[in-house]
């Protein structure tokens, strides 16, 4: 099991739901050439707070503010039965620096009318406007015929809505 986080950088959050939300064009890795988070695997001794952090700043060069990460989701992929990864999820609304292009990722900002829902992992439609207004979210999705993840079928969610949700690591004392 791998536990791995996302982070979804906000701009224009002056009302209740943010006007653009910064993505990244994956460019190597599990879910490459589709639109995802900045985010990765958590690293020994890493909280999930703090590979949210790192992740943004290696794939994109954003210095994420820590005050300003809010966690949004947790959600539990499983593959052929067998849970395969553990993502914590979280919004930001306040960081430093411009987004810039690195080996890992090319950065864009979309609207949040407008997020290119046909080119990200299958599931995204379900939970990601949800987080993006705002919400919490506990999700368990289903992917069959892998592996590799990205390259099996999505064949079942069950979402739990504004719970609440801990920000520790689900299988580590640090948190
Ligand atoms: N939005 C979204 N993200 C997902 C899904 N499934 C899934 O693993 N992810 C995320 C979790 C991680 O942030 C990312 C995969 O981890 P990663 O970026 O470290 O993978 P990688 O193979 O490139 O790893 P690495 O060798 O660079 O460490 O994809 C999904 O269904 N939707």
């Amino acid at each position: 099991m791998t536990e791995a986080t996302l982070c979804f950088p906000l701009r224009g959050t002056d009302g209740v739901t943010p006007e653009e939300v910064l993505l990244i064009e994956k460019r190597r890795g599990l879910g490459e050439g589709w639109y995802n988070g900045p985010g990765g695997k958590l690293e020994a001794e890493e909280t999930p707070r703090e590979c949210a952090i790192r992740e943004t700043r290696e794939e994109v060069g954003l210095e994420v503010d820590p005050a300003a990460l809010e966690k949004a989701a947790e959600l539990t992929f499983r593959l052929d039965g067998d849970v395969h990864t553990v993502c914590h999820v979280y919004r930001a609304d306040r960081f430093e620096g411009e987004p810039v292009t690195t080996p890992e990722a090319r950065p864009e900002w979309f609207s949040v009318e407008e997020i290119p829902y046909d080119q990200m992992w299958d599931d995204d439609r379900l939970w990601l406007p949800g987080v993006l207004s705002g919400r919490t979210v506990v999700g368990e999705f289903a992917f069959e015929g892998g592996p590799p993840l990205d390259e099996a079928d999505f064949v079942d969610h069950d979402l739990g809505w504004d719970v609440p949700i801990t920000d520790g690591s689900t299988t580590r004392s640090r948190g």
